[in-house]
């Protein structure tokens, strides 16, 4: 073992969030290494946000274009398979790293490929593939970044079966002929319609509905927009057991029913990637890790962070970036002696926003946008809540696409006169989820709100309409 070298910051873990807050430290005058095992970028280039987002595009296109007429007879042929495939693949880079790596070089941080675990107060061992170890000791923090996993349900059989994580979904070279899905949330439901449209037969097997962190009214048209074009989708069932005959997947699904598919996806969720990475060791609890508003670990005595996925508040990259932003600009800030131990909200050093003002969107067609509360979500924080709700039908959208089905909610804090959440669902509704962050940001007053004028004929009306239904 070689003797330890001291750093200004340890960063383990270089997904989109390691490399952002090791970027945000060096950027403000501090050295930093990045630790990582796999591929540098994560799983957000490699086998997420990229690819899945590569394989819906080329069928939203498609379906966009059906949608008008005079284009729609245009367009007579089918998707490429082979094409979205390979287009997939040129965003993932082959999924080599090599571009990564050199932006991390560029930005002036040391890489370090490897196993990195903590080994004692401050301090970080590095298991290389050739068998050395590195160890390296921080000066100001000790930053994990390291994501998170997935969850396997208890399901009889399953352990045992070569099934498909969002890894193979998203990087498989074929379409298969038929996929069952296990779990009715964003990814099952993205990589459903993605191979639908693709030419699977897809089943998905949701234990009670779809997409249920979202207003009912934008799930359901995401819903009947997928059974609409042949993808099944089984709501309020249990899958009891998995096992496999003749080369397929066979699901018991309850009531002696069954589901058979070529592939089988388990997209049930995440957990946040705590285990073995020495935190026991340094008596603290895996499965409670908690973390502050300036990413810091309290329970470890002000030298450990934790960012992104990993820090168990938002499992999105763009949320993840910025706490990245907000945790690098902490630690910078308390190395230079000007920030004590917590910091103020909305100051540049605190992820204020991950608590309420979280935009998310669902690439599927159509799409769901979402920022800050839901109506329930709302009220189960203690605000006194209103809804103003309506399908989305204005001269923007009859002009966007024949047939345009959305619909939209804003969500009031009453007292304060206030959006606290706003959702809207429709085709491409994505492009005009940022107007609602900056408003429920900025928590523009309603009757200033009154004043931003959406321009004719865009969707962007459903925001008068909205106004005006509230009752201004
Ligand atoms: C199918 C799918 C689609 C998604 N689509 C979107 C989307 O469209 N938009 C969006 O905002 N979010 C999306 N997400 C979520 C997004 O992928 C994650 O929020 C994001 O990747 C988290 O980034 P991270 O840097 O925290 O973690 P990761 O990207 O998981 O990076 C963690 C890194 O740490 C490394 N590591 C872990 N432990 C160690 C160790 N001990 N030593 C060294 N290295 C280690 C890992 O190898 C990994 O590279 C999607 C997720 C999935 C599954
Ligand atoms: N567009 C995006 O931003 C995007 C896309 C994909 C994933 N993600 C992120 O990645 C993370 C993981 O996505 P996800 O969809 O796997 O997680 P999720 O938590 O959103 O959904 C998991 C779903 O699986 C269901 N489930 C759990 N156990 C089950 C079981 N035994 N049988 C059937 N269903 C079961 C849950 O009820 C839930 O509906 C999410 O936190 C999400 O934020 C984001």
């Amino acid at each position: 073992m070689s003797e330890p070298r001291t750093i200004d910051v340890i960063v383990i873990g270089a997904g989109a969030v390691g490399e952002n807050v090791a970027g945000r430290v060096v950027q403000k005058g501090l050295s930093a290494v990045l630790v990582e095992s796999d591929l540098v970028g994560g799983e957000c280039s490699y086998w997420a946000c990229m690819p899945s987002k590569a394989l819906l595009r080329p069928g939203t296109i498609l379906n966009a274009a059906r949608s008008v007429a005079g284009a729609r007879e245009a367009v007579t042929g089918t998707l490429d398979a082979q094409q979205v495939l390979e287009r997939r693949t040129s965003f993932t880079s082959d999924w080599d790293d090599a571009s990564q790596e050199e932006w991390v070089a560029s930005a002036g941080i040391e890489l370090q490929r490897g196993w990195a675990t903590l080994s004692g107060e401050r301090e970080v061992t590095i298991s290389h593939d050739d068998g050395s170890t590195s160890v390296f000791r921080a000066t100001q923090a000790v930053v994990l970044a390291t994501g998170s996993t997935p969850i396997v349900p208890p399901i009889d059989g399953l352990p045992d079966l070569d099934y498909w994580t969002t890894r193979e979904a998203t990087s498989a070279r074929e379409v298969p002929a038929s996929l069952a899905v296990l779990g009715g949330g964003v990814a099952g439901i993205e990589l459903a319609q993605a191979y639908a449209r693709l030419g699977a037969e897809v089943t998905v097997i949701a234990r009670s509905g779809i997409l249920g962190n979202y207003p009912k009214e934008a799930s359901d048209l995401v819903l009947d927009a997928l059974r609409g074009e042949g993808v099944t989708i089984l709501t309020d069932t249990a899958t009891n057991a998995v096992r496999k005959e003749g080369g397929r997947f066979v699901l018991e699904v309850g009531e002696g029913r069954t589901v058979t598919a070529e592939k089988l996806l388990v997209s049930t969720g995440r957990h946040p990637h705590t285990s073995n990475i020495g935190l026991e060791a340094l008596g603290l609890d895996p499965k409670k890790l908690s973390r502050d508003d300036t990413g810091q670990v309290p329970d470890a005595g002000g030298w450990l962070y934790a960012v992104g996925d990993v820090g168990g508040r938002v499992q999105l990259t763009h949320q993840g970036k910025y706490e990245a932003r907000m945790t690098g600009d902490a630690i910078a800030a308390r190395a230079q002696g000007i920030l004590g131990n917590s910091a103020p909200d909305w100051s540049p050093y605190a992820s204020t926003a991950d608590r309420g003002a979280v935009p998310q969107v669902v690439f599927t067609d159509p799409e769901i946008a979402m920022v800050g509360r839901t109506l329930d979500q709302a009220r189960e924080d203690g605000v006194n809540a209103s809804e103003t709700s309506l399908e989305i039908a204005v001269a923007g959208s009859s002009l966007h696409s024949d047939g345009y089905k959305g619909w939209a909610q804003m969500v009031v804090d009453e007292d304060r006169k206030v959006l606290v959440g706003v959702t809207f669902a429709g085709p491409e509704v994505s492009e005009m989820l940022h107007a609602a962050t900056i408003a429920v940001v900025g928590e523009v007053p309603l009757d200033r709100l009154w004043h931003a004028v959406p321009a004719y004929p865009t969707v962007s009306e459903i925001w008068l309409r909205l106004l005006e239904k509230y009752g201004m």
